[in-house]
């Protein structure tokens, strides 16, 4: 009998059933008549009526879902299968050897095995790193070194082996950047934006990449491999090996349903900062993910986030007297890094939320 560890149990209502449903809903969205590898001329969309149906579909799986998975992405395959297996040496190396890059209370990156999400500590462990450079800017125009510019750098923590891990990260990161910014050209014109209308904000993007390693967990039933949780930054892209057990809360009736690998396909939702942006039109999802008891899970997900400077709130092109703003502005910094705190202990307050900064109707 395996003893066990009572930082991993979660509470009974949020354990993993038995039975569990496999999403046939999660729309499949095929992405051949995009273009945008190819040349400049071709990053511009062509507005064909092929084009046209992929963005309503995406509009309608945002709406519904959101989230959607993505095949023909264009995401050259080799890059993806020399990250997946930069990961898997990466975790296989010592735990000394992890050890040596791990984040700490000063520096948000790196290698991490205690996260806690909902104060409930998940049964994995990850890596992470910023996907541009320099990755420290203040999150104010005002310079003060207060509280928040003086609590966390985000510095990457390159580890010396497995050799080529940096450059299989850094040249994965380029193209799965690529494909998440034509995916927000065509989530805006789902809106009835400009194509463009978000591009502005990613300039001193703080997007990151995360390598996440759910070791096979002997009590499947109690604990998670990542708790009950929202994606804060603006859109995931999320790629999943084959083993499964992604669940996403569906929203026609809050069951979760288990998110069936497709294999080169992404997993893309919405984060926060697009509910906010899109005044609720498009909601961010509850997702969790369950770990079983035999294999090793791997999965490589990239979080698309603002500058820390920015102030995230309902764009003007969307609200009007029918559709007043239902949120305050959002500083993404100052919001990033109070989310920040909570994933390092456990603490008996919930993390702060972009329900926080709703407006009374
Ligand atoms: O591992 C997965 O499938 C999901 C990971 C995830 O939701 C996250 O890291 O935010
Ligand atoms: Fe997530």
């Amino acid at each position: 009998m395996v003893e066990v560890d009572p930082v991993f149990v979660q509470a009974a209502e949020h354990r993993p059933k038995a039975s569990i449903t496999i999403a046939e809903g999660i729309p499949l969205i095929d992405l051949s008549p995009i273009n945008y590898q190819d040349d400049e001329a071709a990053t511009r969309l062509k507005s064909s009526s092929p084009v046209w149906n992929i963005i309503e579909e995406i509009g309608r799986a945002c709406k519904e879902w959101g989230f959607f998975q993505v095949i023909n992405h264009k995401v050259p395959l080799e890059k993806r299968q020399r990250i997946e297996d930069a990961a898997k040496k990466f975790f296989g190396l010592s735990l000394e050897e992890k050890l040596k890059v791990r984040r700490d209370d000063r520096n948000v990156l790196g290698y991490f095995e205690a996260e806690h999400t909902k104060n409930v500590r998940d049964w994995k462990e990850i890596y992470d790193f910023n996907v541009q450079q320099p990755t420290f800017i203040p999150p104010s125009h005002d310079h003060h070194h207060d509280d928040i510019n003086i609590q966390f750098h985000w510095d990457n923590r390159w580890p010396l082996n497995p050799p080529h891990f940096r450059e299989a990260c850094e040249d994965y990161a380029e193209e799965v950047e690529k494909l998440a910014y034509k995916l927000m050209e065509l989530i805006a014109l789902s809106l009835g934006l400009a194509p463009n209308r978000f591009r502005g904000f990613f300039k001193h993007n703080t997007s990151n990449i995360r390598l996440n390693h759910y070791p096979p967990c002997p009590y499947p039933h109690l604990a998670l491999g990542l708790g009950r949780h929202k994606d804060t930054g603006v859109l995931t892209v999320l790629n999943q090996d084959d083993v499964g057990g992604l669940q996403v809360r569906r929203k026609s009736d809050g069951e979760w349903i288990t998110v069936k690998p497709i294999s080169n396909s992404f997993i893309i939702n919405v984060g926060d900062m697009i509910q906010v942006w899109s005044n609720d039109a498009y909601e961010s999802v509850e997702h969790r993910v369950m770990v079983n008891s035999e294999r090793d899970r791997f999965s490589i997900p990239f979080f698309l986030k603002p500058a820390l400077y920015t102030d995230v709130e309902p764009l003007q092109e969307l609200i009007n007297d029918m559709n007043p703003p239902k949120y305050k502005a959002i500083n993404w910094g100052k919001f990033r890094i109070a989310r920040m705190r909570s994933n390092f202990t456990k603490s008996n307050v919930e993390n702060l939320q972009i329900y926080h900064f709703k407006l009374s109707p």
